[in-house]
């Protein structure tokens, strides 16, 4: 579902910082990307939500040229991506049942179209006693949460996040990828960036690693 082809990176005139990227994101795939501090992984996710455009090579995204998209075919396609980012991005003036419905608001859905679809994905992700809660009132585990859900509501073929254990302990880190594991279950492809090598120990999938520039993938 997501290709790349000998993709390079560079920031302004600077080097490449990253090279000769060759992988494929397999839909329903689930895989961790990782890679020591400045590696390039934050990088390598915003191409992934096309927020980035390489600076060689390609990517194919659902399909699709990413080279060839216009601005406008943007919002169709990244609705087909969830992100979680590190520092969770949830608007402070909205509980919980708010921010996750945002995606589907801003689209015109009306309130009583996805009542009852936040309110039980909310329940999923085991926020139900948090529904009202505003982000300053939250714990980090318990905005992380949040932020996942708000990712998931409208259905994405694939995830991204970037560190969603950063802020938690061991135990709820635990939790998280318990439930990132059922949600690959469901059907959607996975990709967790992250440091953290008791959470990937956990479980043997695959391992996109990044260092010096490259990539090397542990299947
Ligand atoms: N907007 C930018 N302009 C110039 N250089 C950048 C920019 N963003 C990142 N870089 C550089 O690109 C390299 C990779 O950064 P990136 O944030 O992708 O790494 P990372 O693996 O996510 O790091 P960390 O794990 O510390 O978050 C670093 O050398 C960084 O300084």
């Amino acid at each position: 579902m997501i290709r790349f082809d000998q993709v390079g990176l560079r920031y302004d005139a600077g080097e490449e910082i990253l090279s000769d990227l060759d992988f494929e994101i397999r839909k329903q795939s689930f895989q961790f990307l990782t890679g020591p501090s400045g590696a390039g992984k934050t990088s390598l996710l915003r191409m992934l939500f096309l927020a980035l455009k390489p600076t060689r090579g390609s990517i194919s995204m659902l399909g699709r040229d990413v080279a060839t998209l216009s601005r406008r075919d943007l919002p169709s396609i990244r609705r087909r991506i969830g992100v979680v980012f590190q520092d969770f991005r949830l608007l402070d003036h909205m509980t919980t049942f708010e921010n996750v419905a945002l995606p589907l608001r801003v689209r015109g859905r009306s309130e009583a179209s996805y009542r009852q679809d936040v309110v039980d994905l909310i329940e999923w992700v085991g926020l139900g006693a948090r529904m009202n809660a505003y982000p300053a009132t939250m714990s980090g585990g318990e905005k992380q949460r949040a932020a996942i859900a708000r990712a998931l509501i409208d259905q994405p073929d694939i995830l991204l996040a970037d560190e969603p254990t950063g802020n938690v302990d061991p135990p709820m880190a635990r939790r998280l990828l318990r439930l990132f594991l059922e949600l690959n279950r469901t059907g959607t492809a996975v990709v967790i960036a992250t440091h953290d090598f008791g959470l990937m120990d956990q479980i043997g999938a695959r391992r996109l690693v990044l260092g010096e520039g490259r990539l090397v993938i542990q299947d």
